[in-house]
C-alpha cells in the first residue's frame, strides 16, 4: 500500500479548503489517499472529517472520513480576505507536510494555492512553493518548475522574477542545469527512457537569424550545442509563437522555455483544469494544482459553493501518487 499524500494548507481564505472537500469525495473509494495539514474550523459539520495525529491513520480512516492533521490558523479567516497574520499557519503545513515525506511517511506532498504576496508581508524570504521546498530540502538552486498536464509539458529556465531580471538571469549554463534536470526527472519519476526536449527561442521568430535579438546565438544555441554532445534529445531554439501548436507538440515531450508566462501561458490556455505544477530537482515528490488562490470565488466557510473546479487538485493528488509509486517501484 502506498503511504498518503500530505495535502496542506495554502491560503485558508482562499478555495483550499473547498477543493481539498471536494478532493476528498471524488477520491474517497478509489484513493489516492490523503490527509490535510489544515484547520478543522474550516470545514464544518456537513463535512465528515477525523483528527488525526500521524500521517499513518490517514490510510485507513480515508474511505469514511477526510483525515486531518491540525493546523491552527492564528487568526478568524475571511474568504476573499487574505491577510498576513495567517502565514504562520500556512508555512507550518508545508513545512510538516516536507518533514512527514521526509520521513517516509507521506508518499508525497501537494500543495494548496498561497498568495506569494500575502506571504511576503509577514517577512516569508521566498517568492513561492518551489524555492521554498528547495530550501526545505537544502536542495536551493536546483529546483525546477513544470507544468504537466496531458497535452502539454512546459518548464521555466527562469521562475519567479520580474521578466527584466529573467533576461538577466538567462544563461548557458542555467539553460544547461535546467534542461539536465528536467532530462533526468522525466526518465525517473515519467517513465520516459529518452525524452525529447524542445528548446524554445526567446525573440520573435526565435531571433530571425539575429535581426530581432541575439540571445540564441549568443546563450540558447551554444546552451543546446553542449546538451547534444551529452547525447540529450534536445532541438530548437523553436519559435516561441508556433512551437505550442497542435502540429508542433506531438514532436516533443517537453519544452523547456526561457520565461514564467511563455511556459504558463500556453499550458494554461490549453488546460487549465488538468494542468499540474510539479517541482523537480527535490529529493521529494511535490506537486500542485496549476491554479491560485482564487479568492474571487471563495465561499463562506465551510461551504462548497461547487464554483471552484477541483479537477487540477484532483490531476495533482494522483500524479504525486503515481510519482510516488513509481519511486518506489525503482527502488525495490
Ligand atoms: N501554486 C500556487 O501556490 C499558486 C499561487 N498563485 C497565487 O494565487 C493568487 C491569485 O492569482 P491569480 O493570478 O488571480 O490566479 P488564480 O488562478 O487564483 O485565478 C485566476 C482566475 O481563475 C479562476 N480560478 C482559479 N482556479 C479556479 C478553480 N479551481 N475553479 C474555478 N475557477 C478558478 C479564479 O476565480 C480567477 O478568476 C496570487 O497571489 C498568486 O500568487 C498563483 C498560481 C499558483
Ligand atoms: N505560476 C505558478 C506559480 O506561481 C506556482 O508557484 P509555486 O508556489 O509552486 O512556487
Amino acid at each position: 500500500m502506498s503511504a498518503p499524500i500530505a495535502l496542506t494548507l495554502g491560503d485558508p481564505a482562499g478555495i483550499g479548503p473547498e477543493l481539498t472537500v471536494a478532493a476528498w469525495r471524488a477520491l474517497r473509494s478509489t484513493g489516492p489517499a490523503f490527509f490535510w495539514l489544515g484547520d478543522p474550523l474550516l470545514l464544518n459539520d456537513a463535512i465528515p472529517f477525523r483528527l488525526i495525529e500521524k500521517p499513518e491513520d490517514a490510510t485507513e480512516i480515508f474511505p469514511d472520513a477526510l483525515p486531518v492533521i491540525p493546523v491552527t490558523c492564528p487568526v478568524t479567516v475571511t474568504p476573499g480576505q487574505p491577510t498576513s497574520e495567517n502565514a504562520p499557519a500556512v508555512i507550518e503545513s508545508i513545512e510538516r507536510a516536507v518533514s512527514y515525506v521526509q520521513d517516509g511517511r507521506a508518499g508525497g506532498v501537494t500543495t494548496n494555492p498561497i498568495a506569494k504576496h500575502i506571504l511576503a508581508a509577514s517577512g516569508f524570504a521566498y517568492p513561492g512553493h518551489t524555492e521554498f521546498l528547495a530550501a526545505l530540502c537544502h536542495t536551493a538552486g536546483q529546483e525546477v518548475m513544470m507544468l504537466a498536464s496531458p497535452q502539454l509539458k512546459v518548464v521555466p529556465v527562469t521562475i519567479h522574477v520580474s521578466l527584466r531580471q529573467a533576461l538577466e538571469n538567462l544563461t548557458v549554463e542555467r539553460i544547461i542545469a535546467v534542461t539536465r534536470a528536467t532530462h533526468g526527472a522525466l526518465q525517473r519519476d515519467f517513465g520516459l527512457s529518452s525524452p525529447r526536449l524542445a528548446i524554445a527561442g526567446l525573440n520573435p521568430h526565435a531571433g530571425e537569424e539575429g535581426l530581432m535579438g541575439t540571445e540564441e546565438q549568443t546563450i540558447i544555441g551554444p546552451a543546446i550545442t553542449q546538451l547534444k554532445k551529452e547525447g540529450l534529445r534536445v532541438s530548437g531554439p523553436f519559435p516561441p509563437d508556433t512551437m505550442f501548436s497542435a502540429t508542433a507538440r506531438p514532436k516533443y515531450d517537453v519544452a523547456i522555455c526561457m520565461y514564467h508566462d511563455q511556459a504558463l501561458i500556453p499550458l494554461k490556455t490549453l488546460d487549465m483544469a488538468e494542468g499540474v505544477n510539479v517541482t523537480l530537482g527535490l529529493p521529494i515528490i511535490r506537486t500542485s494544482p496549476d491554479h491560485g488562490t482564487a479568492f474571487d470565488i471563495a465561499g463562506p466557510v465551510g461551504s462548497i459553493t461547487g464554483r471552484a473546479d477541483p479537477s487540477s487538485l484532483l490531476a495533482a493528488l494522483r500524479l504525486a501518487d503515481f510519482m510516488s509509486q513509481h519511486r518506489r517501484g525503482n527502488s525495490q
